[in-house]
């Protein structure tokens, strides 16, 4: 592939922002390319392939290269990928033997997966033996996972239409509703995406709303709904019958659900912002379905968003578990009797999981409560996101 010099200068200005400003990586990257139009989509798919790479390989590139200097930085990169360099000025002194040399010395696991060293002693502890192979997966790029919405188009119909306009796509066996790309490409440009015939949406985060059984009719609470992933996948498999509340602390987020529900062709969400435990407590025994898609330390989806290694610590794992008992202890008085609740995370600790579970049903607040099933969803045996997913019963 042939490297052009303004669009390597467009991914150390993404770069500097993320780790120098401390910015998010995917709005770096939508900021890059909305403030460059006349970047081709290749150029555009460079820089935005380019700066995921090096973030997610950040640790391993800065032991590796001989400066950290960004242009000695960009041209490891591209060694460490098996590439050639050209003849620039920018990467004279570059040694490409000195830099194999220096790769098969290495020997800390952690510095070979890029990692922080408290958070692979962290994911030891946490997942024993099954840790390396997770976060040796979690560093794979993403496959691009499509939701189907059965409100408008059925799988099969889909997948046609995408293949004429050149989009393959392939099903694997455990996701009903999903399609994947073959390929890499923008299917945000595509008019099925316009038409609301499909959410982008990872395989394993597609189980999640179908844990909670939800049927036509029903009234169900997605009590952290954020920008309404969850609440539109729930919305279809009840077939736009019944009530759905979206519920959220952040305003703007929500925000975001009613589009996407527009698009979808849902009418049958309703928003609420949280206002502290009045909301909550209004809404005493009235859903027959409840779901807790908690905040989490993201661990599960590496995948998708690298930065996260970089921007966590040990610290902000400890107050995110705090949010997680607090919506436990909480929220679950939501649901009715005999109805059934989902507690779900996009981690792999346990200690966000399946100990929060057991946190909760050891305390006042969950006595009246039974786990039916769960999910310890890793990425390196699903090959999507890693996840937690656990269904609860309410009993008289
Ligand atoms: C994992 S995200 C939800 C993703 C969303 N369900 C989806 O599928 O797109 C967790 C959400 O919980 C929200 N949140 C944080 N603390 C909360 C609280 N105490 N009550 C309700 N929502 C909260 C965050 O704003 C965030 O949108």
């Amino acid at each position: 592939m042939r490297l052009h010099n303004n669009t390597i200068r467009g991914v150390h200005t993404a770069l500097e922002s993320i780790f120098q400003e401390g910015q998010y990586a995917d709005k770096v990257i939508a900021r890059t390319l909305k403030s460059n139009p006349k970047w081709g989509a290749r150029d555009r798919a460079f820089i935005a392939e380019t700066t995921y790479e090096m973030v997610r390989w950040w640790r391993l590139i800065n032991f590796l290269s001989k400066s950290k200097e960004p242009w000695d930085l960009f041209a490891t990169y591209w060694l460490m990928k098996g590439n050639e360099l050209p003849l620039w000025e920018e990467f004279k002194g570059i040694n490409k033997d000195r830099l194999k040399e220096k790769y098969a010395e290495l020997d800390k696991p952690a510095i070979i997966e890029s990692v922080p060293d408290w958070l692979y002693e962290l994911g030891q502890k946490e997942l024993g033996e099954d840790w390396e192979d997770e976060i040796h997966s979690l560093n794979q790029q993403a496959d691009v996972v499509l939701r189907v919405n059965t409100l408008k188009i059925t799988r099969e119909q889909l997948r046609n239409r995408l293949a004429e306009d050149g989009i393959k796509t392939h099903i694997v066996k455990g996701y009903p509703d999903a399609l994947i790309l073959d390929e890499r490409s923008n299917v945000f440009l595509n008019s099925a995406f316009k038409e609301g015939l499909f959410e982008v949406q990872d395989g394993s985060s597609q189980l999640v709303a179908a844990a909670l059984a939800v049927e036509p009719g029903m009234r169900v609470i997605d009590a952290c709904a954020g920008a309404g992933g969850k609440s539109l996948h729930l919305a279809a498999l009840m077939q736009n019958k019944g009530k759905i509340l979206s519920m959220d602390l952040e305003e703007w987020k929500l925000q975001q659900t009613k589009l996407r529900a527009r698009r979808s062709g849902i009418q049958i969400i309703e928003r609420k912002v949280i206002d502290g435990s009045k909301t909550i407590k209004r809404l005493k025994d009235s859903a027959d379905r409840l779901l807790l898609d908690v905040p989490c330390s993201g661990l599960g989806v590496l995948r998708r968003n690298p930065d996260t290694k970089w921007k966590l610590s040990e610290s902000s794992i400890k107050d995110v578990q705090e949010k997680q008992q607090e919506i436990l202890q909480s929220y679950p008085s939501m649901l009715k009797v005999g109805g059934q609740m989902v507690y779900a995370t996009c981690s792999i600790l346990p200690s966000e999981n399946q100990l929060q579970v057991q946190k909760f049903l050891e305390s006042d607040a969950g006595k009246n409560f039974e786990l039916i099933e769960d999910q310890k969803v890793l990425s390196k045996d699903s090959g999507f996101d890693g996840f937690y997913i656990a269904r609860l019963l309410k009993k008289a």
